[in-house]
């Protein structure tokens, strides 16, 4: 039976991880997967989490199973991180959570109960957008279509071309919509667009579902929620996935949740009958640990407070890395307009250079991004800011 099995290519980004762990060159960097990097090129182990993992191994509650959904408190505390506490539907109970594994799991799981509640679901997403979110939505068997989002040669949002495409779509199409630093391009929806959307969106009947995997890492906690908390007062039905994997540093331990918004409390409840069941037949429940650790930071004042205080260092320290980056460029004699990354958000950047070239910066220098030239800012440092931009500059001046 398996020998008629034909090989499929490795995920790009985790291929280019493996190449970047062999090299041996001294200055190897890698600009490649999206995870936050310190100083010193480690993803650290926030101070807080140390903490909530340290008071949860002297805990005495037993580790019992939970259930598809996960804990309550856990569930309870991640909506109000992305609604806010004082959010109606919060209220009056037209909101279904389930911690799920990572973003990910969320996401898979979002697009499985939406399979389930149409035979025609289609779902649309940005162009460019994150590389697994065709295979996890079209994996439940959604369909798919583009609208325009990124211009690479205006290097900005492609807002009335978006519009447009919208407008094509059928009453009851989902649209995946990045909640904030949008992955690759970095570049987000300002608050009057993302109103036109909602406004678009409502008046064709479209229903949204919202990644939101960066919250705190793009412009603050509360910033970064501006859309996603729009988009849930004015739609009486919507879906959103978060993951705590960059924003708690628990990229392992797999915690997300998925949250589904429903007309009112009945339907929000037959609706979380479907999802559970969904759950129960892919993988019955979701893992305890990095939800634990989560709950136990955000069910403490300190705790939170340590917390928020390390996510804007983060933060800031991405957005420092952008701007030294720009001046660098700018310092150097690189030919092109480079000023885009300034008005970017998060950990991604479109460098804007070809395939090529960016071919030629990993064999020539040991510079590791994938092909579209997506750099996590995050992965440089003041060591390495002088080498990346003049080895940047040699690739560019060979054209
Ligand atoms: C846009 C986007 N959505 C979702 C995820 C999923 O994150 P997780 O690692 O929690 O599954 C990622 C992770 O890279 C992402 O970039």
């Amino acid at each position: 039976m398996f020998e008629h099995l034909q090989p499929l290519p490795q995920d790009p980004i985790l291929s280019l991880l493996g190449e970047y762990r062999v090299d041996t060159h001294p200055h190897k960097l890698d600009l490649g997967i999206g995870v936050y990097k310190d100083e010193q090129g480690n993803t650290p182990i926030i101070g807080a989490v140390k903490e909530a993992e340290s008071r949860l191994l002297t805990s005495e509650q037993s580790k019992s199973y939970t259930a598809p959904a996960g804990t309550a408190e856990y569930n309870h505390l991640a909506s109000a991180l992305v609604f806010g506490t004082e959010h109606p539907a919060l209220k009056d109970q037209r909101i279904i959570s389930a911690q799920t594994p990572g973003g990910c799991g969320a996401l898979r799981m979002g697009a499985e109960f939406l399979r389930g509640c149409s035979q025609k679901s289609r779902v649309w997403v940005s162009l460019p957008t994150w590389a697994n979110h065709a295979p996890l939505l079209t994996g439940a068997g959604l369909e798919i279509a583009e609208y325009p989002y990124y211009d690479y040669a205006t290097k900005g949002i492609q807002f009335e071309a978006m519009l447009q495409t919208l407008e094509q779509a059928h009453a009851g199409d989902f649209v995946l919509l990045h909640g904030c630093c949008h992955n690759p391009s970095g570049a987000d929806l300002n608050p009057a667009q993302w109103q036109a959307v909602a406004d678009l969106m409502a008046r064709k009947g479209l229903i949204p579902f919202v990644d939101m995997a960066y919250q705190g890492l793009g412009n603050g906690l509360e910033q970064d929620a501006f859309g996603v908390r729009l988009l849930a007062e004015h739609f009486p039905e919507m879906l959103v996935a978060t993951s705590c994997s960059k924003n708690f540093g628990l990229y392992r331990e797999r915690t997300g949740t998925l949250f589904i918004i429903a007309a009112n409390p009945a339907q929000a409840e037959t609706a979380g009958s479907q999802l559970f069941s969904k759950i129960r037949s892919h993988y019955s429940m979701p893992p305890a640990h990095g939800a634990a650790i989560v709950e136990t930071i955000l069910a403490d004042t300190g705790l939170t407070l340590s917390w928020k205080c390390e996510l804007a260092s983060m933060r800031e320290r991405i957005q420092g890395l952008r701007q030294q980056l720009v001046s660098a460029i700018t310092a150097s004699d690189i030919e092109g307009d480079f000023t885009f990354i300034q008005h970017q958000f998060g950990m991604f950047s479109f460098l804007g250079i070809s395939p090529q070239q960016v071919e030629q910066l990993r064999q020539d220098y040991s510079i590791y991004m994938i092909n579209s030239s997506r750099m996590n800012i995050a992965g440089l440092n003041q060591s390495s800011m002088d080498y990346f931009v003049s080895a940047l500059a040699k690739v560019l001046s060979a054209r």
